[in-house]
């Protein structure tokens, strides 16, 4: 079962698009998505929450259409972002006031309690709230009405290492129902490699991929090596390449195919997320 389906999901600015991106998200599992600044990241996310209306395809969340049954979605999902959706002049207690009668399944104990474990004052205007508060604010509401998809834009970015730690920890918590999805968009590619179960790659408007951290893990390849084993047609075999006078280091999306190539000659290394991501905008060819 899908939490969250796109098809051909389509939007055009004057110096950007979003290209008919069709996307299925597993339910029951943590999706991390990833790219570089600017590739459409937050458009996307935008676009499945209703807050961006796309040109044309279409968006399936937990089952039902959007916008038709929006209001039902909503009950059912919470939005983690540092772009405030909130009135700035109340205070976090008016805000909790006047959001928490719209949520059938709002709990007002849990969410004094998370109040209390991140350090916010119910007295605090959302316009005093720093990066990090918001996002504990959003978190604090989307916990306590039973949220059983979470879609968060970039929650870490903002945060301290103690308190990203202590989120991850939560969504770890929150993970505890599989029938809970969590969809976390972010730059700190280390916060997904600790508990991501699906990776989707953007770049450029279009996804790369959108496959297991281990099926991406598996595939791809680091290649370290002396300059003299490039040619033109090895070249043609990296999707990134970093070189130096006497040496390179690049990225192949087929690790038989690198050993194939390089077996004995050069060094073949497991990479991280943020390689990928590097190389891939580094390169920039969309490799499927
Ligand atoms: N309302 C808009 N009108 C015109 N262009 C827009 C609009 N919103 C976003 N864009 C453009 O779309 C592109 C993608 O922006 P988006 O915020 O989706 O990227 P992102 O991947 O989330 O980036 P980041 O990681 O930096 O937050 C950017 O070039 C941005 O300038």
């Amino acid at each position: 079962m899908n939490a969250i389906e796109l098809r051909n999901l389509t939007k055009k600015y004057p110096l950007f698009s979003v290209d008919q991106i069709s996307l299925d998200v597993k339910q029951g599992y943590i999706t991390g998505l990833i790219g570089p600044n600017g590739v459409g990241k937050s458009t996307l996310i935008k676009m499945i929450l209703g807050i961006v209306r796309p040109d044309s395809g279409s968006v399936k969340i937990l089952g039902n259409d959007m916008p038709a049954h929006e209001v039902d979605i909503k009950q059912r999902i919470a939005i983690v972002s540092d772009d405030c959706f909130y009135y700035e002049h109340l205070t976090i207690s008016d805000t909790k006031k006047m959001i928490a009668p719209f949520y059938k399944k709002w709990n007002d104990k849990k969410f004094n309690n998370y109040l209390e474990q991140f350090e916010l004052s119910p007295k605090k205007k959302i316009a005093d709230l720093s990066k990090g508060m918001k996002i504990k604010f959003a978190l604090a509401v989307a916990l306590s009405h039973a949220a059983e998809l979470l879609i968060m834009d970039e929650p870490t970015s903002g945060l301290d290492p103690v308190f990203r730690r202590e989120l991850l920890d939560l969504l770890a918590d929150m993970m505890q129902d599989e029938r809970n999805t969590i969809i976390f968009s972010s730059h700190i590619t280390t916060d997904l490699d600790r508990i991501a179960d699906y990776i989707t790659f953007i770049n450029r408007g279009k996804i790369v991929f959108n496959e297991t951290k281990e099926e991406v893990m598996e595939r791809y390849v680091i290649v370290k090596g002396d300059k003299q084993l490039l040619d033109s047609d090895i070249r043609n075999h990296f999707i990134g390449l970093r070189e130096t006078a006497v040496s390179f280091e690049g990225l192949v999306d087929d690790r038989q195919e690198a050993e194939r190539l390089f077996g004995g000659y050069a060094l073949l290394e497991k990479p991280s997320l943020e390689d990928i991501m590097y190389f891939t905008a580094k390169g920039g060819r969309i490799h499927a």
